[in-house]
């Protein structure tokens, strides 16, 4: 397969040498200095760029008529727009906040511990994150994930990084910037008598490498809009 890579960073990089050892090339491989995309010798595009870049680099692929998957946080705002342009263009799109398959583990989980949990109010509910300095966009969009898989599963409302925000509805995220650390979630339930956490550590940035290209090569002759459920068809 070959494989356009919309941002080549940290993770275009690694992404590229899992490709390669995967039995794929790399048609294009786009920073801030690339000023034209040329899709004409690609198959699939993967997209980790920037908040800023993300919605641009996706609606060329689709426009292209090249499936693309789209790693890149911080940009959900125009979500449902893309579905619309996809859906009306018939291309194959599909977001991950996490593609690593021990964080959408991680998903099935706080979602049962979530309804689990709903019933009894003396559990006070905390996100933490961790990532390194460099990243742009805060909460994570991993945390956005787990805190929106909690608000369908339990009674709070939205969530907030506000730390003194006074509404009991509201999920409070914490968001920490530690050099280096590639990605961690917490998530506490704490009462008076005692406390119960799920954590996901990622020791680097393979697992969600491995991850993009896997659904890189799921998407390829697909047509409509996925995620990562489709993909690793965990809990079915
Ligand atoms: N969903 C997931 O599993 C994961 C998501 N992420 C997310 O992926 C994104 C990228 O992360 P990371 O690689 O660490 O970030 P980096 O900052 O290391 O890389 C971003 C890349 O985007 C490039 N870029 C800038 N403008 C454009 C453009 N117009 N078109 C294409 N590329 C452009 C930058 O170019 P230049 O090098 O010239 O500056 C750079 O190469 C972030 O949003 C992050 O949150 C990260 C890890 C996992
Ligand atoms: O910016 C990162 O590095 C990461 N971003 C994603 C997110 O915002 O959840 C995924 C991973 O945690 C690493």
């Amino acid at each position: 397969m070959r494989i356009a890579l919309l941002g080549y960073g940290k993770m275009g990089k690694i992404i590229e040498r899992v490709a390669l050892e995967r039995g794929h090339s790399i048609s294009i491989k786009a920073d801030s200095k690339t000023t034209t995309l040329d899709f004409s010798k690609t198959d699939v595009a993967i997209d980790f760029s920037l908040p800023s870049t993300a919605v641009s680099n996706i609606t060329s692929s689709i426009n292209a008529n090249v499936p693309v998957i789209s790693g890149t946080t911080g940009w959900l705002d125009k979500y449902d727009d893309i579905v619309e342009h996809c859906n009306r263009k018939n291309g194959a799109f599909l977001y991950a906040s996490n593609f690593s398959l021990g964080v959408n583990i991680f998903f099935e989980v706080n979602r049962v511990l979530a309804s689990l949990i709903a019933n009894y109010p003396d559990y006070k509910l905390n996100i933490e994150e961790i990532h390194h300095t460099q990243k742009l966009d805060a909460p994570s969009g991993t945390a956005i994930s787990l805190a929106e898989d909690i608000i369908k599963n339990s009674n709070y409302k939205n969530w907030t990084l506000d730390e003194d925000e006074d509404d009991s509805d509201a999920i409070k995220i914490e968001a920490k910037r530690i050099v280096d650390v590639p990605g961690t979630h917490i998530i506490n339930y704490n009462s008076e008598v005692d406390a119960i956490e799920i954590k996901h550590t990622a020791h680097n940035r393979e697992g969600f490498a491995l991850g993009a290209v896997i659904a890189a090569e799921w998407i390829a002759n697909k047509k409509g809009v996925f995620n990562m459920k489709d993909v690793l068809k965990i809990n079915e």
